[in-house]
């Protein structure tokens, strides 16, 4: 067994947005202990917790807080806004204040109170080939794939896809195949998206390294990034996902998304269970 988890009492909460859901780790005050192999085994919904992404709170010096996301196959993501609205709502209940800055790999994030839900600033979308990544030099407005998806980058790639109707898509069988297709050099995460009023968007997704998700945040953003540059939309939407209601704000300062947190229940692992990590 790991020496530091040996020696860690290691409490967690599980969180979700929208169903997209988290299981929360806080090593402020410590080192980071979250392995792929951790993550792995936390994330198998038989045998573990279960989880879309595991976020870990760390400390950090020019913002309140850090977080680290894990997918639940044991990838790293740069970003996970649903993760980031449901740890902001912590931290602001924590600390009492009206805002909070959290530093993820994409830079600092900042999360507001927005009556009872909670906004984040997800920063400028990334519109460059070699910034989302692409493998080379494409026009990331119309990908050279069949459906000519928009390639957006929200800290973590994007491919989203305009369909007629939402309910012929074939969510898993295309979005697995997109995840993995050779011009997106870290995989990417794939979104399907109706229009369906200029303020009004459905939208289904394929996450990176989890699979169909109820919502992602950081898709619900590409999406309206995606939607406005295609001229589709306007820059504030309303984004209908598996479990709920996003709202999204293109602004001059970034993309802000605003929807619901919700603590599910606080738990302690066994040491047992740590032991055969
Ligand atoms: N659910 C997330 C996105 C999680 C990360 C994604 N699967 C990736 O690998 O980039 C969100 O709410 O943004």
């Amino acid at each position: 067994m790991r020496q530091d988890l040996a020696s860690t009492d290691l409490p967690f909460l599980k969180m979700h947005g929208l169903g997209n859901d988290f299981v929360i780790i806080d090593s402020r005050g410590r080192d980071a202990l979250v392995s792929p192999e951790l993550a792995r085994a936390i994330g198998d919904r038989h045998r573990g917790v279960g989880f879309d992404q595991l976020a870990e709170i760390r400390d950090a010096e020019e913002a309140d807080i850090a977080l680290d996301f894990w997918n639940s196959d044991g990838s790293r993501a740069g970003a996970c806004g649903n993760a980031t609205r449901c740890v902001g709502r912590l931290m602001l209940d924590e600390s009492g204040r009206d805002s909070v800055s959290i530093r993820t790999e994409r830079g600092v994030l900042s999360a507001r109170r927005a009556g009872e839900e909670v906004s984040v600033n997800m920063g400028h979308p990334q519109r460059m080939w070699d910034e989302i990544p692409l493998s080379h030099p494409v026009d990331t407005d119309f990908l050279p794939l069949e459906g000519e998806p928009v390639a957006v980058g929200m800290g973590n790639p994007h491919a989203v896809f305009f369909v007629p109707d939402i309910r012929d898509v074939d969510v898993a069988g295309r979005g697995r195949r997109v995840e993995c297709d050779p011009l997106f050099p870290e995989r990417t995460n794939v979104e399907f998206a109706e229009i369906r009023a200029r303020d009004e968007i459905r939208m289904r997704v394929w996450e990176r390294g989890t699979g169909i998700t109820l919502a992602c945040g950081s898709g619900a953003c590409a999406t309206a990034v995606a939607a406005h540059v295609r001229g589709l939309t306007d820059r504030t939407v309303r984004m209908e996902v598996d479990g709920g209601w996003l709202t999204l704000d293109w602004r001059e300062d970034g993309v802000w998304m605003t929807g619901p947190t919700q603590t599910v229940f606080a738990g302690r692992f066994d040491l047992s269970f740590l032991e055969r990590v």
